[in-house]
């Protein structure tokens, strides 16, 4: 029998975790995940966000390595304990191909999950602008979008996956989104795993940052951390070797100034103040550039 007050100390944990796709394999993906914090996954179009979603999900089987979820592996017995505990908005919800409302489709999920908050769905629904009579063939993109997180949010689970949540929405749906995910952190011991595009959302929602790129994961980064670190220092004249000064990753030579880029923003000031060079300005990267410097574009 398994049991569902068990303690783990990651809410996600891949091991090995390997998946061939078409341009390249996915993996291998070694990963621990504190429970209590919000993750976002970023990476480009194609490299792998939502298949790795789909594996979480025991919908896409790894081809190696180990999966786990809230303390448990997928096993006949653990899938629908697993599945009780998550809530997930995958990339496309394709509600266009049921005939039905809303109401139909909500007496469907509610059964599933003996943690349904009837309140919180109702709030949700109106908070969103949903009806329950809606048919789920006229629904815009931008409206299963909320409904899908409605149906995640009331499930009250203690790990959200989400995929794309956002996209699409208009700006003051975006801004009910956002809230809502951080109220369902308040407790403190929820997680939420988001994959986006988006980078406000990642700058005002995210604790850590996962980059995958060309399904590899280059990390996971304490977001504060990343932006503290990663810096753009313009100098007169680099000194020659500046490529090899700690910390750096990218000198670019101009005919009036030249601009380092580091990864190590204390270590590479000093390492300059050493050399007599004065930084004239020092400047934040934006998550885009830190990602684009890291695979080497
Ligand atoms: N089950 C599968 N078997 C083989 N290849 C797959 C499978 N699912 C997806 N792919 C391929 O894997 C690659 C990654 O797709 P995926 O949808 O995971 O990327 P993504 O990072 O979510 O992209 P986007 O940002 O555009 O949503 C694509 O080339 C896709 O065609």
């Amino acid at each position: 029998m398994i049991m569902t007050t068990d303690t783990h100390d990651f809410v996600i944990e891949l091991k090995d975790v390997t998946k061939p796709l078409e341009r390249f394999t996915l993996g291998p993906l070694n990963l621990t995940l504190e429970p209590g914090y919000i993750y976002a996954l970023v990476g480009p179009n194609g490299s792998g966000k939502s298949t790795l979603f789909r594996m979480l999900m025991n919908l896409v089987k790894p081809a190696s390595g180990e999966v786990q979820l809230i303390g448990h592996s997928y096993s006949p017995d653990a899938e629908p304990v697993i599945k009780r505990r998550i809530g997930y908005v995958p990339e496309l919800t394709e509600w266009e191909e049921i005939a039905g409302t809303i109401g139909e489709l909500t007496a469907f999920i509610r059964y599933w999950y003996p943690g349904w908050n009837e309140g919180l769905y109702r709030e949700l629904l109106a908070k969103f602008q949903l009806d329950e009579g809606l048919k789920l063939k006229k629904l815009s993109k931008g409206m299963q979008r909320k409904l899908a997180l409605v149906y995640a949010l009331a499930q009250e689970p203690e790990l959200l996956l989400l995929d794309e949540p956002t996209a699409g929405l208009d700006p003051l749906a975006w801004r009910d989104c956002m809230k809502e995910i951080s109220r369902f952190m308040a407790d403190g011991r929820r997680t939420v795993v988001m994959a986006t595009h988006i980078l406000e959302e990642v700058r005002r929602m995210a604790d850590y940052v996962m980059f995958l790129y060309e399904g590899r994961l280059l990390g996971t980064f304490e977001k504060d951390t990343l932006l503290e670190e990663w810096k753009s220092l313009w100098v007169d004249r680099a000194p020659e070797g500046a490529e090899r000064i700690p910390g750096v990753v990218h000198v670019e030579r101009g005919p009036v100034a030249d601009r380092l880029i580091t990864r190590q923003a204390a270590q590479t000031e000093s390492a300059l103040k050493e050399r007599g060079v004065t930084i004239r300005t020092m400047g934040a990267l934006e998550l885009d550039e830190i990602f684009a410097y890291m695979i080497g574009k």
